[in-house]
């Protein structure tokens, strides 16, 4: 019922495994590879298995990375591993990845990857610019490359743990902040042109992971948490304008989504993972969670530049209970 109340395009139940969760994204990664700007977003209240979807088992900010698959790893280390496979078939030496993290945290956004002098990273403070092509970019932010999946993996738990440590979240709970981890693929495409000289194109897709969710905590986290509220509510009225077409779409009434923008804008392929509870006493965060997979599914996918036959496409919503 649910599934057709807000058009899910697939509902995972508790004994579903995170392979099978993991075949939706999949084909997400080809169109990477194909040049577009790819987002999977997991959405949902604390403690509805976020990080347990994207990453896998995890104790409080600590998640271990293996070198080798494991049985129940997340979206993350089975989407980076799919990759460099992908990468391992094409041409060598025309695809190289390289990896960003950032919170963002009482509208803020912190460049988990910021190292020191001595080589020590530290949180250090971006701003979000708009481009003159209209798309944002983070300027300074740092950009690590990556030769294989276990690299990416490392970054990512560096990154999580400086989450937990920096400022005033020594106590907080990660749900009090977003996470977005991208991965930027650049793609030398080597073409004959006219004179028979070879010439070679840069194109830099990314795929971003996005973690978010609502909290319902009073007191001292106040604070944290009507930023986290603020900056969802302005993602929901970008959908909603994304939604309705409208002209101009809000992106810039919050750092997370003028920093998102164009992984939920223009062309880019969006997938929203809902984590919600099947408990009855979470009914009212579950019908929100409900509400804004509903709006993220009205979206029309705009501007397609590859084949002017394919047709628009919405973003596909992943239901986990
Ligand atoms: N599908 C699942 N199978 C087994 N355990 C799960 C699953 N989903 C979540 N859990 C467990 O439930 C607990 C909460 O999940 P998790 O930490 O992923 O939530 P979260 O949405 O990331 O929370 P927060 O927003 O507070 O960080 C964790 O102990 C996690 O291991």
């Amino acid at each position: 019922g649910v599934k057709m109340l807000i058009g899910a395009k697939e509902v995972f139940g508790p004994d579903d495994s995170q392979k099978s969760v993991f075949q939706e994204v999949c084909p997400l990664l080809i169109s990477l590879l194909d040049g577009y700007n790819v987002c999977i977003m997991a959405y949902g209240q604390t403690g509805s298995g976020k990080t347990h979807t994207m990453l896998g088992p995890h104790s409080e900010d600590n998640f271990t990375v293996f070198t080798e698959p494991q049985l129940d790893e997340g979206i993350i280390p089975q989407a980076v591993r799919e990759l460099y496979r992908l990468i391992s078939m094409k041409p060598p030496e025309t695809h190289s990845v390289e990896v960003s993290i950032v919170e963002v945290y009482n509208n803020e956004i912190i460049d988990l990857l910021a190292k020191d002098e001595s080589g020590a990273v530290l949180g250090v403070k971006r701003e979000v610019m708009t481009m003159t092509t209209g798309g944002s970019d983070v300027p300074f932010l740092s950009y690590e490359y990556a030769k294989n999946p276990t690299d990416i993996l490392n970054f990512v738990t560096h990154g999580l743990r400086h989450r937990a440590k920096h400022g005033t979240l020594v106590h907080a709970h990660s749900s009090r902040s977003h996470l977005v981890v991208t991965l930027t693929v650049t793609t030398k495409i080597t073409t004959a042109n006219r004179s028979g000289k070879e010439a070679a194109h840069l194109n830099f897709p990314y795929f971003a992971f996005f973690l978010s969710g609502m909290s319902g905590v009073t007191g001292a986290a106040l604070r944290e948490t009507s930023f986290i509220n603020r900056s969802l509510s302005a993602l929901s009225d970008v959908l909603g304008a994304l939604a309705e077409q409208r002209s101009h779409v809000p992106y810039r009434n919050s750092k997370l989504t003028h920093l998102l923008q164009d992984s939920i804008g223009g062309d880019a392929k969006l997938m929203v993972m809902l984590c919600v509870s099947p408990a009855q006493r979470y009914i009212t965060e579950s019908l929100q969670s409900l509400g804004f997979g509903a709006r993220a599914r009205q979206v029309q996918r705009g501007h397609i530049r590859k084949k002017s036959t394919e047709k628009k496409s919405s973003p596909s919503i992943i239901l986990l209970l």
